[in-house]
């Protein structure tokens, strides 16, 4: 029930519209009855005297006319307002719809990497679209109808008993059974749309990641392995499906057949009482015509109720990522400054722990403002874990990370990471022009500077393509090899003019030549910059006024390119391994 509580707290702003909507589905309902009391009365005063021979009188025909215009105006009146009405269920529904959509989207942007590991892609895309349609079709529909087959039974029950007690108790003698199996269906239905949602995410995520990695499974030939994968994972959808329709169908016969003996209660026991001279031919075509009043709310209630645990499993998978909070954000006493972060980056026996796994241990690392340092060890060693603490993409376990003497916590978040320029080792681009992606983090940059930034970065090649600068890339642009692509990103990290620049791998891809030209163009930055520079290549580091060496999560040692060259260790060995150089000095 919590589902529709939050849904009734972010209807604010259109809740009065609903309510009347909610009102006017009852008043609609009881107004269906109407129509069969205006005929049970022109049956009684104009029917019923002439078939026992009366004569027609003047007044029976204006009689006749009145109950008729009165039955075609009220339809037209009816017919309207219930217009009215589903259009206020379509506003309502659809402005709830966007809002959530907009908070939800908005929630995910404010989520930590811990978040995005955890979640399935696929699951999240689920939540944004089927979950959501739910959302809405149960807002603007189940409710309406829950509401319709409610009031009309008990509008229905309450006039029969009214007017013959006795010949409505007999039609509703079997109600309280068909509620029961109702009830009963409610209970098992639901579990089985818990998993049918699931299995849902299953399928959604397993064609997300292949298209994701369509050219994995291309390299590896592995289309028909990839297809019976999520065969099975459609079997599994279907058979969910399947499982859950045809639990309805099992209770169905049962909830159908006992409200269809209500027709033959009529017939039965209305039928005598009309023998009997017990019940008007007028009360019996009342009893006779809204019979389907009664029938159709419990026929349908048990399909409305399939529809409600629906709804019930997509909001719970909404509301928990509605209310999914990250541990990294502002604190409210962050500090608000205004002036450019210097650049100065100081670990103080700094402990990383991530999912119970100790990735880094006791880190302790001074870095002057406008340094360059260069961060080098084997893989795992801790590379990108240890880059990735400085713009709080995952905090500490213990000790501390300060930039300019202020614990990287107590900066706002927006500032904090507006002051460092990262370019991570998986390069993401995103559908836009070259300019556009350059532009990223400040899309009102003049295009001088898109230009200086990418002629930085040695993005020349963009020159070269259909559409130059203008050319869309990334997904669904055009192709671009990895070492291109590294330059874009390097560009879009340059181009915030960052007080802090982190290049993870950034350079891995891009040949020697070209290496250099960014090197010496990083080397001669106009704007004050601190850079730690993730790299394997010698060439890459050997520039660095610092080389910090990781391995197995510790600092390992830290020199400049000759001191390191000039002891043993895993710098030397790289060193020798990638000039070629043998032990004894020679080249090999
Ligand atoms: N979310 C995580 N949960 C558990 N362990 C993790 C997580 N992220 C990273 N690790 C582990 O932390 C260690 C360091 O990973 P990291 O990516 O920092 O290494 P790296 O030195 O950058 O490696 P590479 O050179 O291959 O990029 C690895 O053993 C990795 O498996």
């Amino acid at each position: 029930m919590f589902q529709l509580k939050w849904v009734w707290k972010n209807l604010e702003g259109c809740r009065k519209r609903y309510i009347f909507a909610l009102f006017s589905t009852a008043a609609l309902s009881m107004m269906a009855l109407v129509n069969s009391f205006l005929t049970a009365q022109i049956m009684d005063t104009v029917f019923t005297p002439v078939q026992k021979g009366g004569s027609v009188t003047p007044e029976m025909w204006s009689h006749l006319v009145l109950l008729v215009s009165v039955l075609i105006g009220f339809t037209l009146f009816r017919t309207s307002f219930g217009y009215l009405s589903v259009i206020t269920y379509e506003t309502c529904s659809q402005k709830l719809l966007f809002r959530l959509r907009r908070e939800l989207y908005a929630n995910m942007q404010a989520q930590d990497s811990a978040f995005f590991s955890k979640n399935r892609t696929g699951d999240l895309m689920t939540r944004l679209t089927g979950d959501l349609d739910m959302v809405r079709h149960t807002v603007c529909y189940v409710v309406r109808m829950l509401i319709d087959c409610v009031v009309l039974f008990l509008t229905t029950s309450i006039t029969f008993l009214c007017v013959d007690w006795q010949f409505a108790l007999s039609m509703l003698a079997v109600t309280p059974i068909i509620f029961l199996l109702t009830k009963r269906f409610s209970k098992c239905v639901h579990p089985l749309y818990v998993d049918l949602r699931e299995r849902l995410s299953r399928l959604n995520t397993a064609a997300q990641e292949n298209i994701a990695g369509n050219r994995v499974v291309k390299a590896f030939a592995r289309e028909d392995y990839e297809i019976q994968q999520f065969d099975q994972k459609n079997q599994d959808y279907k058979k969910a499906n399947l499982k859950a329709s045809l639990l309805w169908l099992k209770f169905a016969p049962y909830i159908d057949g006992f409200s269809q003996s209500l027709s033959i209660a009529v017939l039965l026991v209305g039928g005598s009482f009309l023998i009997m001279g017990r019940i008007s031919v007028g009360t019996f075509a009342l009893f006779n015509s809204l019979c389907w009043t009664l029938t159709n709310p419990m026929r349908t209630l048990g399909m409305h109720i399939n529809d409600l645990q629906r709804f019930f499993a997509s909001a719970s998978k909404i509301i928990e990522l509605y209310y999914a909070r990250s541990t990294i954000v502002s604190r409210s006493d962050a500090a608000k400054k205004e002036e450019r972060v210097q650049g100065a980056v100081r670990f103080e026996h700094v402990d990383l722990k991530l999912n119970g796994v100790e990735v880094l241990k006791d880190i302790n690392l001074d870095i002057k403002p406008g340094e360059t340092i260069a961060i080098m060890g084997p893989t795992g060693s801790g590379k990108t874990s240890l880059v990735n603490l400085i713009p709080r993409f995952s905090d500490v376990s213990a000790g501390k990370i300060c930039i300019d003497d202020v614990p990287v916590g107590l900066y706002d978040l927006k500032k904090l990471r507006g002051s460092i320029g990262i370019a991570t080792q998986d390069v993401f681009l995103f559908s836009d022009s070259v300019d556009g992606n350059i532009a990223y983090g400040d899309p009102n940059m003049p295009e001088a500077d898109v230009q200086r930034f990418a002629k930085m970065a040695c993005v020349d090649f963009a020159e070269k393509l259909p559409e130059g600068f203008d050319t869309v890339i990334g997904e669904r642009g055009t192709g671009l090899s990895g070492g291109q692509k590294q330059r874009i990103a390097l560009a879009r990290a340059l181009a915030v003019k960052p007080s802090i620049l982190i290049l993870d791998d950034t350079t891995s891809a891009v040949d020697m030549e070209t290496e250099k030209y960014i090197q010496e163009q990083l080397a001669a930055l106009d704007f004050d910059c601190t850079k730690i520079i993730v790299a394997q290549r010698i060439s890459t580091t050997k520039r660095a006024d610092r080389i910090v060496i990781l391995d197995k999560g510790r600092i390992a040692d830290v020199g400049t390119h000759e001191e390191l060259i000039a002891r043993p260790g895993y710098y030397r060995e790289v060193y020798e391994l990638q000039n070629g150089v043998t032990r004894e000095g020679g080249v090999a």
